[in-house]
């Protein structure tokens, strides 16, 4: 059996339990630490570029000397007047490639993006607007605006399928 060491670029839980969930469901067996990784972009990316990039330099920077390095960044950006949760992966490799996928969209209430606009982190946002603690952590935004059907580590995961199936596909 192919063995990998990879690294998931956050110490969110979320984010962790997102990768570690879909990696111990592929047919190689993983080896997971969750190490700190700089985004070099804004904490709150505010466009689809932004969001993407901060992915990819969270798993370039955090590649080291594992095999594969996972990176996934939350943000927001604007179409038509709205602003929408976004959010993007990225994989790097030992080798030098670099995959990418894109998650799960929604808009947000308006009330949520005028504090968006005004500067505040959605993280702080959503724990204001559900007066509960640590959103970010386990359902997310997306949680809390889909009735709890689709919490944030699932949508994560989602990503995480994208990337290590267009990884496990050049690597067969
Ligand atoms: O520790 P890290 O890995 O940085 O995890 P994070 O929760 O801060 O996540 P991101 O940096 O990827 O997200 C960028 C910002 O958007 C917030 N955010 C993104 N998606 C969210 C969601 O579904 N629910 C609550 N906050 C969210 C998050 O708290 C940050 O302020
Ligand atoms: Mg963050």
């Amino acid at each position: 059996m192919k063995k990998i060491r990879a690294a998931i670029a956050s110490k969110n839980p979320a984010k962790i339990n997102a990768v570690s969930s879909v990696l111990k469901n592929i047919e190689w067996s993983v080896d997971l630490a969750a190490v700190d990784s700089d985004s070099e972009v804004s904490a709150q990316p505010f466009s689809q570029q932004e969001t993407r990039q901060g992915a990819i330099n969270r798993s370039k920077n955090a590649l080291g000397n594992f095999d594969i390095a996972i990176g996934l960044e939350g943000g927001v950006y604007e179409l038509e007047g709205m602003l929408y949760l976004c959010n993007w992966g990225a994989l790097a490799t030992q080798e030098g490639q670099l995959y990418t996928a894109a998650g799960a969209q929604i808009p947000l209430p308006e009330e949520i993006a005028i504090e968006l606009r005004a500067g505040i982190e959605l993280g702080s946002i959503m724990d204001d607007y559900a007066n509960e603690s640590g959103i970010r952590q386990h359902k997310g935004a997306v949680g809390v605006f889909t009735s709890g059907l689709v919490n944030r580590g699932e949508m994560f995961s989602h990503i995480v399928k994208l990337l290590i199936g267009q990884y496990q596909r050049d690597s067969d």
